[in-house]
């Protein structure tokens, strides 16, 4: 297989490694992997216990799969950090003393701040944060990035080359990071959301489930490419839809009246929020394990 020149300022990436081998490691992985940015082999993946999904990655992506650190991380360029925020503090600190200096640690956890990930590991890291989505893995992931002090040009430039790969990366300051979870780190579930209410309505007014799908991804796909094409604000393009006395106004009014956008709104808003707290959440318990034993 022809693997892509990734080479970034002279260094070419040879290993990257995954520990977590959920959704978004599988969706990152996946993308990676298929564009030829690494080949399988350069892959390393970990999880807590399940040796069954890590047979299914090997077998779906040609990647490798191991439970001891020291084989994980032997030679590798970057880390991904893919647990959830809660069981990071004792992951971290569990593959800590494997990490060489010039690894470049990537975390993708929502709401825990590069701070916290240095101190659940004890000592100064090179931290990349990103927040992805599972587009990732049909290369649509829109992902922000920001990086810590530590991070070298080349690796800021590794980090963004990973995500480019995979589909839109703007790098922003890390405090927008929780924002920009809760409005696309979560956006593709709003929109699923949106999708399965749309089937359920189509179930009841007796259009068949596989042209009802066809009917609302293509217009889902259109309102995308009309937001992306079209010099019109989303407004402008809604009121186009919108005869006056028409359908869209009928439908839209039930929308209004049940505050679908305030509840919009609402949703990202608690979801930003959400975010910022597991990551206070998880800061707040190690510094009480950080705290001097009182007598
Ligand atoms: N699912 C999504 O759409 C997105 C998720 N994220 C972030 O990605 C991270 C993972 O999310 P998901 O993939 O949805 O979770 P998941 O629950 O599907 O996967 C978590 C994985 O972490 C593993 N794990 C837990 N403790 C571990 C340990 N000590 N050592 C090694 N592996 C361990 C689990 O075995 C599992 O494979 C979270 O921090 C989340 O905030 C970020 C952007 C989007
Ligand atoms: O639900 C979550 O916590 C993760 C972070 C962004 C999307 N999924």
């Amino acid at each position: 297989m022809e693997i892509k020149e990734n080479s970034i300022g002279g260094k070419r990436m040879k290993k990257l490694v995954f520990i977590g081998a959920g959704a978004m490691a599988e969706a990152l992985m996946s993308g990676i992997i298929e564009n030829k940015l690494l080949g399988g082999g350069q892959v390393w993946v970990t999880n807590r216990q399940n040796q069954k999904r890590l047979d299914q990655l090997k077998a779906s992506y040609g990647v490798n799969a191991s439970y001891k650190y020291d084989e994980l991380f032997r030679d590798a360029d970057a880390v991904i950090l893919a647990m959830k925020p809660k069981d990071a503090a004792s992951a971290i600190a569990e593959f800590t003393p494997f990490l060489t200096d010039s690894l470049l640690v990537i975390s993708v956890l929502a709401g825990v701040s590069s701070e916290t990930i240095e101190k659940a590991a004890g000592r100064q890291l090179a931290v990349a944060r990103a927040m992805p989505n599972t587009s990732a893995a049909v290369n649509k992931s829109a992902t922000a990035i920001s990086t810590n002090e530590r991070v070298t040009e080349t690796q800021k430039g590794l980090a963004k080359e990973l995500f480019d790969t995979v589909g839109l990366t703007a790098f922003v300051k890390e405090q927008q990071l929780d924002a920009v979870t809760g409005l696309s780190g979560s956006g593709p579930a709003y929109i699923y959301y949106l999708v399965e209410a749309m089937e359920k309505s189509a179930a009841e007014i007796g259009i068949e489930q596989q042209l009802a799908k066809a009917l609302i991804v293509q217009t889902l796909l259109g309102a995308a490419e009309m937001l992306t094409k079209s010099d019109k604000d989303p407004k402008q393009l809604r009121m186009e839809v919108t005869s006056p006395g028409g359908t869209t106004e009928a439908g839209v009014s039930i929308l209004e009246k049940h505050g679908v956008q305030d509840a919009m709104v609402a949703c990202i808003m608690q979801a930003a929020a959400h975010s910022r707290k597991m990551g206070e959440m998880l800061s707040i318990e190690l510094n009480k394990e950080w705290q001097p034993i009182k007598s």
